[in-house]
């Protein structure tokens, strides 16, 4: 029973990234959104990103980013993949695919079926799409421990690899994944203890609920 991949996003210290790592996420994400409470200097990125090498994967997210920031973290973070949470079209999404090399993310905001359907037009662009609760207007985009209703995405099966994040916890995290049949989750404000403060103990929790959901990859 290995369960969904795992993915722990926000992480910003080195006791958080070994966290994450002893209990065998899959990927680890660091934030480069100056608005958010889990935003990484270069500095930090570079330490993070070595300490990780080879022992888990690195996944930059960013919000609408110019291909400044890009290069930049990029290359401080050593990152495996780019994680696009913002308003980027599947043009913009495929233009940083191939300019960067690496796999690409889009997060999309789910709040009814409509929403879901954007998927298909990232096809080809994206290399897997995100789906996450909307925010309100003004909020940070993601990161705020919001769910959506789980079964829009019962047993989805779209034209891109998928993963779902949104208010996973611990104690949900296990009745989402039987609920869509997700391949991948992700989580950040469920595994802390205060905003982007992460929890050793909440990190190990997820994974071993996200593991122990009874289904298989
Ligand atoms: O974590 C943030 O601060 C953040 C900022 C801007 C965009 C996205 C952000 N986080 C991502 O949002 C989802 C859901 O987070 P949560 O589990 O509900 O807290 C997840 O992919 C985070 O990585």
């Amino acid at each position: 029973m290995t369960g969904p991949a795992i993915k722990i996003c926000g992480i910003s210290t080195a006791q958080a990234l070994d966290a994450a790592i002893g209990a065998r996420a899959d990927h680890a994400g660091f934030v480069f959104f100056p608005r958010s409470p889990r935003n990484v200097s270069m500095q930090e990125a570079a330490a993070l990103g070595s300490r990780a090498e080879g022992r888990i994967g690195r996944v930059g997210l960013f919000v609408d980013p110019d291909d400044t920031l890009l290069a930049e973290a990029m290359s401080a973070g050593r990152l495996d993949a780019i994680q696009l949470h913002g308003s980027e079209t599947p043009e913009r999404a495929a233009q940083v695919r191939a300019r960067f090399g690496k796999p690409v993310w889009k997060a999309l905001p789910v709040a009814s079926r409509d929403d879901i359907a954007w998927a298909e037009a990232y096809a080809g662009a994206a290399d897997l799409i995100l789906f996450d609760a909307k925010t309100p207007k003004g909020a940070l985009p993601g990161g705020m421990g919001l769910a959506f209703d789980w079964s829009l995405l019962a047993d989805w099966k779209g034209p891109v690899a998928w993963g779902l994040a949104g208010g996973l916890s611990a104690q949900n995290v296990a009745e989402a994944i039987r609920t869509t049949g997700a391949p991948l989750v992700d989580t950040s404000s469920g595994v802390e203890s205060a905003p982007g403060v992460k929890d050793v103990d909440k990190i190990a929790a997820f994974a071993y609920a996200a593991r122990n959901s009874g289904t298989d990859r």
